[in-house]
């Protein structure tokens, strides 16, 4: 297994005091020099980390130093390694770490108001995106999760904020192979798109922990992770084979002591916040001396803090890992560079695996031999065909198949010894004809074997009569058919139980998306007007119902437009928007009409199922009957014989199936057309409720009547945009001139831009105090 170092980087601060006489940095031989001897109250060291440390000098020595570096060089220098090996398939991780203030945000996510100061985050996902776009020939699946450690609790940045009621503290989980370590019940979000990984990630960003104090103006007060999950497998050949690996990408909180960073006093939030802080970065230091300390092996306390627990993996596990340790190179913060760079170096003696994780897809690899079978019988039928061998069964040999095979050899057998008949009963074909042949003459023989001794044991009884009374099934011997009534065989939709699955549930019982929860889209939520969007969708069916309580609030109108939204939209749908709600409110009763049609059919389809279960149940007990007839040791039990009766009743039971079949495909048929007839029920509505809205808004003044045509033509799409949209669409061009990469980056900007000026800010707010208090 390929192993290797965590890898380590510094990144300093720009700062106008840099305290050059104590700090010497080399960036060529990636090294930094600390001299305390000015200051005689530096604390104790520990000797054996830097080389060649004494009371007032210690030296570190690292894979990189970066020195009043541009983001642009951080990400190129180390990061973009890391990155590419996870779109190859292994798992990584970058991580910055750092005392508070030191830039390790700035470093991860960066400014999100300035492209060229974007951090480790933002260009990560551009360089996922862009290596897969020259990858055509592999199918990738991407998605995320955004998560923080918030004294001690794992919170989800991706969840819908609003709902804060409903937050709970998520537990760790660890799966040996696959996904690794990694956080259960997160909302893990699809990402299509570069755009949409970059508003995942600013959206998160957006709801972490943070306050204010005196060494950072926005420090945050969680360690956070952003993970993307990478899938792949190749569009051909080997498509059941899947490469699962991931991208951590953590910015950890900042160590910090109280009193330099509160003045005055201290309230109780704060000062729980730093003590989790401090504790789970103690922590973190206890875990990479373990693993640090030659040999390995001893005992590593992970499971001490949820920080140490979800970094398993990039420390110690399977993963390509990048530390950056940023350090503030002012003078009063010598003593906090010095522990920074003391746990850096120590992480640099931390062994990872690098493997690739891999695993199979059963269902694609079910399907691609079931294909190779096809084919392979494909071929020995066209091998027949050419030396002209007939009738060669390479299936399971059906009970029809079964019968006539015995009847031939039944011929056989009846025939004299080397007659033409006894040649032409039987002609051999291939080895599973064999092999069903002998299956028949042991049952035949078996079958004779129990005649004989049932007439024997009747004539030693003196009742030869009955002995040789045999029904004609018996003398015929009919069998070798096995069951299949079984209700196990039948066609359609089974649940367990006793029940049968199929039916359509009640149109109250659907799970609609007008029941009021709330969206768990955090890109979707938080934008305006959607609470109303979902009162009114509400509404619709209701005030349709409601007419006469709508004719009494229709005379208080008086010909004016309410400024109330739902009186308003139920005067639109009798006005102005007549025409469409009408032809939605007829689409509704044909899907009414279909659902009731589709009940009709279901009731159809259980009662052949009722059918085909107790014909079933008939050729059981037949068969257990029979069975319990038998001489001991005479007949084995997965012998079956069929008698004509059971033939018939396997001939009613295929006719129940045909009937079955036949009525849920038609019923399939149906739903799918319900389906899609709801669809356009839901754009309708949708439709009808963007005009709506124009022509309140119009009505009431807050939007202005172009007519339609005020607007400037868009020639690319041939739409007529508003004001807003032409200053985009210049806005977008002057970017993409400037900048082609950074398009995507633009547009989460302005998504972020609107989530903080609108409601989410507040409610995320709600959720962040909610936490502080609740902890
Ligand atoms: N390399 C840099 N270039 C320019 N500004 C920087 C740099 N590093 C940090 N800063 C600025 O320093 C301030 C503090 O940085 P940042 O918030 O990233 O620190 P932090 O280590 O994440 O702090 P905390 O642990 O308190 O969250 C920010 O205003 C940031 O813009």
């Amino acid at each position: 297994m390929p192993r290797q170092t965590v890898k380590v980087c510094i990144r300093t601060r720009p700062t106008a005091n840099f305290a050059s006489e104590a700090i010497q940095i080399d960036v060529a031989k990636s090294t930094v020099l600390i001299n305390t001897a000015h200051k005689k109250a530096m604390e104790a060291h520990h000797p054996d980390v830097g080389m060649n440390n004494s009371e007032s000098l210690y030296g570190f020595n690292f894979h990189q130093v970066l020195h009043n570096a541009s983001q642009d060089t951080v990400y190129e220098t180390m990061t973009r390694d890391v990155v590419q090996t996870v779109v190859d398939g292994t798992n990584g991780t970058v991580m910055t770490y750092g005392q508070t203030g030191s830039g390790k945000t700035f470093t991860m996510i960066g400014d999100t108001r300035n492209f060229a100061h974007r951090g480790i985050a933002p260009r990560a996902i551009t360089h996922i995106f862009n290596t897969i776009s020259e990858r055509p020939e592999i199918d990738f699946k991407i998605s995320c999760v955004y998560y923080e450690i918030y004294n001690e609790k794992v919170y989800d940045l991706l969840d819908d904020l609003s709902n804060s009621e409903t937050r709970t503290d998520f537990q760790i989980a660890e799966e040996k192979s696959g996904r690794g370590v990694h956080v259960r019940g997160l909302n893990e979000c699809d990402i299509p798109s570069e755009q949409d990984a970059l508003n995942f990630l600013y959206s998160g960003e957006l709801a972490r922990t943070t306050s204010q104090h005196k060494l950072n103006r926005k420090s945050n007060r969680s360690h956070s992770i952003f993970t993307i999950y990478i899938q792949q497998r190749a569009r051909s050949g080997v498509s059941e084979r899947i490469i699962a690996s991931k991208l951590n990408l953590v910015d950890l909180a900042g160590s910090e002591r109280l009193k330099k960073t509160i003045d005055g006093d201290i309230d109780d939030t704060t000062k729980k916040e730093s003590m989790y802080i401090n504790q789970s970065l103690t922590y973190l230091e206890q875990c990479v001396v373990a693993l640090s300390k030659k040999g390995g092996g001893g005992y590593v306390p992970y499971r001490q803090t949820k920080l140490t627990n979800v970094l398993k993996d990039s420390i110690g596990g399977n993963c390509n890992t990048l530390m950056f340790a940023n350090m503030w190179g002012e003078e009063a913060h010598l003593e906090e560079t010095i522990s920074t760079l003391r746990l850096a170096a120590r992480m640099m003696r931390v062994q990872n695996d690098t493997q690739k994780v891999e695993s199979f897809d059963d269902a694609m690899m079910v399907k691609k031999l079931t294909k190779e079978v096809k084919e392979l019988k494909q071929e020995l039928l066209m091998h027949d065909a050419m030396v002209e061998r007939s009738g060669i069964v390479y299936d399971d040999y059906t009970p029809e198949q079964k019968l006539e095979l015995r009847e031939k050899i039944e011929k056989f057998m009846a025939a004299e010894i080397g007659s033409d008949e006894e040649y032409d009963a039987v002609s051999l074909s291939s080895v599973r004809q064999m092999r069903e042949i002998l299956n028949q003459f042991k049952r035949i023989t078996l079958e004779k074997d129990v005649h004989i001794k049932r007439a024997v044991t009747a004539a030693a009884n003196g009742s030869m009569t009955r002995g040789m009374d045999m029904t004609g099934a018996e003398a015929k011997g009919e069998g070798g058919t096995p069951s299949f009534g079984d209700a196990k065989d039948a066609v359609g939709d089974v649940v367990e139980g006793d029940g049968f699955g199929l039916g359509m549930a009640g149109g109250d019982l659907r799970p609609s998306q007008l029941d009021g929860s709330p969206s768990r889209n955090p890109i979707s939520r938080g934008s305006p007007g959607k609470s109303f969007e979902r009162d009114r969708d509400l509404s619709f069916e209701a005030q349709d119902k409601g007419a006469a309580t709508m004719t009494a609030t229709r005379s208080e109108f008086k010909g004016e437009v309410p400024e109330d939204k739902e009186e308003a939209f139920a005067l639109y749908k009798r006005t102005k928007g007549r025409g469409e709600n009408q032809q939605m409110l007829s689409l509704k009763a044909e899907v009414k009409s279909l659902k009731s049609k589709s009940k009709a059919l279901t009731v159809e389809c259980n009662d052949y199922k009722g059918e085909i279960d107790r014909i079933g149940g008939k050729i059981a007990s037949k068969k257990e009957k029979r069975l319990s007839q038998m001489q001991p040791g005479g007949y084995s039990d997965d012998i079956d014989v069929v008698d004509e009766e059971e033939f018939e009743l396997m001939k009613q039971q295929r006719e129940a199936k045909k009937g079955y079949k036949a009525g849920m495909s038609e019923l399939m048929d149906l739903k799918d057309k319900i389906r899609n007839m709801q669809n356009d029920i839901d754009d309708r509505k949708y439709e009808l409720l963007q005009e709506f809205d124009h022509w309140h808004g119009i009505a009431l003044g807050t939007v202005i009547d172009d007519g339609g045509g005020a607007g400037k033509l868009d020639e690319e799409t041939g739409e007529v945009m508003d004001d807003a949209e032409m200053f985009e669409k210049m806005e977008l061009e002057r970017i993409r001139a400037e900048n082609p990469d950074s398009i995507a980056f633009f547009q989460a900007q302005k998504t972020r831009r609107a989530n903080q000026t609108q409601n989410s800010l507040t409610i995320r707010q709600m959720g962040k105090n909610k936490r502080s208090v609740g902890v």
